[in-house]
């Protein structure tokens, strides 16, 4: 099936990345969220990124002008029905998900893909929940979309080949590799991922480091461009906190506990750059520890 038109749900750091990276590659995007500050805010930061791509060359002006012009936003999820393509990416917590589902489906055309870029939710149980399971799968981007290379592709149990098929031309299309990923919680990316964060965390918790130590040794010791708490406070704990949640209960292993410290982040609020403050406090020239 040919997609023209892209809908996204959710303006948040993904679905901002997603918006752009769709529009560049020739797609119209239709952008919505709860939150018309969101929005706003999504728009202004895909120009921002869009300039820096046009500064180092790696677009054009043009390019750039073109990209923009295909992207429009709405509060109304209805004004989704269209679209050839549904990406949901609004916050992780399977609830909302359901809700947005819900809320979308009978305004749908029937060939619509839907497809949600959970990190971590059963993809066969969201899509038990619409009327086409068969053209539900799991469309997993990593941060910052524009510039990571990976899209996971999961499809549920009842996710028929077609589907696959064309998002795997999709992935094509915009720039990006696939990796197929089996509906088990988190898939693969965050299933090595997120419990090497959650350590890290039990390594401040437990005082063997402190963030700068911690971060600095997994940098320089291993070669990761962010150090682990570093890279949790630019994911958002509580995207990570979710993450953790899903692996424990999916998985029914203690050795997925989320550490308490990372939750009690999450109670605070700090939820890592997105607020301003996590592991790390933003809110000054550069960023300072906050233990
Ligand atoms: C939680 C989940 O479900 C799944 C996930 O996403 S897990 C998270 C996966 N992501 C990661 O692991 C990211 C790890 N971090 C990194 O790879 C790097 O730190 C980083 C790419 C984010 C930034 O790299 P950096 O070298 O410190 O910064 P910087 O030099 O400013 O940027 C590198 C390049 O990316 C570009 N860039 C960075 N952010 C960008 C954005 N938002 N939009 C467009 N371009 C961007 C820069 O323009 C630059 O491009 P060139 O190489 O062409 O010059
Ligand atoms: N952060 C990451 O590194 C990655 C995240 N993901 C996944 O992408 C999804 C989004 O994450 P991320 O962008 O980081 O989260 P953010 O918190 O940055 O953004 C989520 C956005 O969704 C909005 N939202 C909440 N409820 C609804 C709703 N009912 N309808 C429309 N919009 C809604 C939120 O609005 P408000 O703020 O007003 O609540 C917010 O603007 C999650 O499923 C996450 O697991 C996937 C890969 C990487």
């Amino acid at each position: 099936m040919a997609i023209q038109s892209v809908g996204v749900i959710g303006a948040g750091q993904m679905g901002n990345g997603i918006a752009h990276v769709f529009a560049l590659a020739g797609y119209d995007v239709l952008m919505t969220d709860i939150s018309a500050e969101a929005l706003e805010k999504a728009v202004a930061l895909i120009d921002k990124n869009l300039e820096r791509q046009v500064s180092r060359q790696k677009i054009t002006p043009a390019d750039k002008a073109a990209a923009m012009g295909r992207i429009a936003t709405t509060q109304t999820l209805a004004d989704l029905g269209q679209c050839d393509l549904v990406i949901e990416a609004a916050t992780e917590r399977e609830a909302v998900k359901h809700a947005i589902f819900a809320e979308l489906v009978p305004h749908l055309k029937p060939s619509t893909i839907l497809t949600s870029n959970t990190s971590s939710i059963s993809i066969t149980r969201l899509a038990s929940r619409t009327d086409r399971p068969e053209k539900f799968m799991g469309f997993h981007f990593m941060n910052p979309v524009p510039v990571m290379q990976l899209v996971e592709l999961i499809r549920g149990i009842p996710t028929d080949e077609e589907t696959y098929a064309t998002l795997l031309e999709v992935v094509r299309k915009i720039g990006k590799t696939a990796a197929t990923a089996e509906d088990f919680p988190a898939f693969i990316v965050n299933r090595i991922l997120m419990p090497m964060i959650n350590e890290a965390v039990y390594t401040l918790y437990e005082g063997v480091g402190n963030v700068e130590s911690i971060d600095s040794a997994m940098k320089l010791g291993t070669n990761h461009p962010m150090g682990p708490l570093e890279l949790a406070d630019f994911i958002g704990l509580d995207t990570c906190l979710a993450i953790m949640n899903v692996l424990h209960e999916g998985l029914a292993d203690t050795k997925y506990r989320p550490c308490p410290l990372l939750t009690k982040y999450v109670e605070a609020g700090w939820l890592g750059r997105k607020s301003g403050r996590g592991f790390y406090d933003y809110r000054g020239e550069t960023p300072i520890p906050t233990r």
